[in-house]
């Protein structure tokens, strides 16, 4: 674990003493958007049109940012059309790596790296920050596109249309407020909630991540007792993005993380309702307990200094959801 300054690599954990005890994720700084034209996105620079075999998506099947891309890929057909690299679950002093020894990370396959680093100085060689998946790759500029997930997923969901055929809109224009206010709450208090309380490094802070953390796990069980999806009668990027970390909640957030108030499959319309979404066509082939579980107990020696991996829950995610 560590981040880039100014090209180099230095290996350190998140400072949390800068913050009360309180871990405060940094903002992604590559901001472009893939667009149908080429015409400039809401953010960053132009030309960066959606084209079949351009774009490489580097990603972590642990990670619930990058989870969010990888079903979006997945439900817009673009599995054919955007290809991808899958990082080592472990996340030691060299950050993610692209090591070969675990099932599905399969190395880097544009460039052979070792590290995920190496794309970020392929972009900068003077880079700095810190190197997170997803990251969104350009062969034809040989640039970094986007390495934030909620702009990748909404690049995805309207960008590719006229090369893939598939018209499906997970953010249509009538419920964006919706969405939008959903996401806030959910990003804060859920997304990074879990993440709040878990490498909080103080009492209070653990506090103030997890109590609003089950506050609104308490408000979507109501949501979904009104209707079967998060904004009303379909489904929309508002619930993929609650769903990645809802598929690891009960076994690493519940244990490693410490929001253990209660479990996922304790609340009964939450729990049908991820049921329903991992099982919506191709959604299950994204979803990696086997590296979920590695990354998070083996990764992060603050919490879980001898790496133990706990037996874990049985739960059965195929059993028929009944949200009709
Ligand atoms: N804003 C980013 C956050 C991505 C992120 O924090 N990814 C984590 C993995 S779950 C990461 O790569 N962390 C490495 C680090 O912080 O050094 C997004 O949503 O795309």
């Amino acid at each position: 674990m560590g981040q880039l300054v100014n090209g180099v690599w230095m290996d350190e954990w998140y400072d949390t003493a800068a913050h009360g005890g309180e871990f405060v994720r940094d903002t992604a700084r590559h901001r472009n958007w893939i667009t149908a034209d080429g015409t400039p996105g809401p953010t960053g620079e132009g030309e960066f049109k959606a084209e079949s075999g351009r774009y490489h998506l580097y990603v972590c099947y642990a990670c619930p940012w990058a989870h969010r891309t990888l079903i979006f890929r997945a439900l817009k057909d673009l599995t054919g059309h955007i290809d991808i690299s899958a990082v080592h679950p472990d996340m030691l002093a060299d950050g993610w790596t692209f090591e070969q020894d675990f099932p599905g990370a399969d190395g880097d396959q544009l460039f052979g790296s070792s590290f995920l680093r190496d794309i970020y100085l392929r972009d900068n060689p003077k880079a700095s920050g810190r190197v997170t998946v997803p990251v969104l790759w350009d062969r034809e500029r040989g640039r970094i596109v986007s390495n934030e997930s909620a702009d990748i997923i909404r690049m995805f969901n309207g960008a590719f249309n006229r090369v893939t055929g598939n018209e499906d809109d997970y953010w249509p224009e009538s419920l964006r407020p919706e969405i939008e206010a959903v996401n806030e709450r959910v990003y804060a208090t859920v997304n990074n909630g879990v993440y709040r309380a878990g490498f909080a490094t103080s009492q209070s802070a653990y506090d103030r991540g997890v109590r609003p953390l089950f506050d609104s796990l308490d408000w979507i069980e109501g949501l979904l007792g009104q209707h079967r999806y998060l904004t009303g009668g379909r489904v929309t990027e508002a619930d993929w993005r609650l769903f990645t970390t809802i598929c690891r909640f009960d076994s690493v957030y519940h244990t490693h993380f410490k929001c253990n108030r209660r479990r996922i499959i304790d609340y009964p319309n939450l729990w049908g309702w991820a049921r329903e979404l991992y099982q919506w066509p191709g959604v299950a082939e994204t979803v990696r307990p086997d590296h979920y579980i590695r990354h998070y107990y083996y990764s992060h020696a603050t919490i879980n200094p001898n790496r133990i991996i706990p037996i874990g829950p049985v739960e059965d995610w195929t059993v028929p959801h009944a949200r009709g």
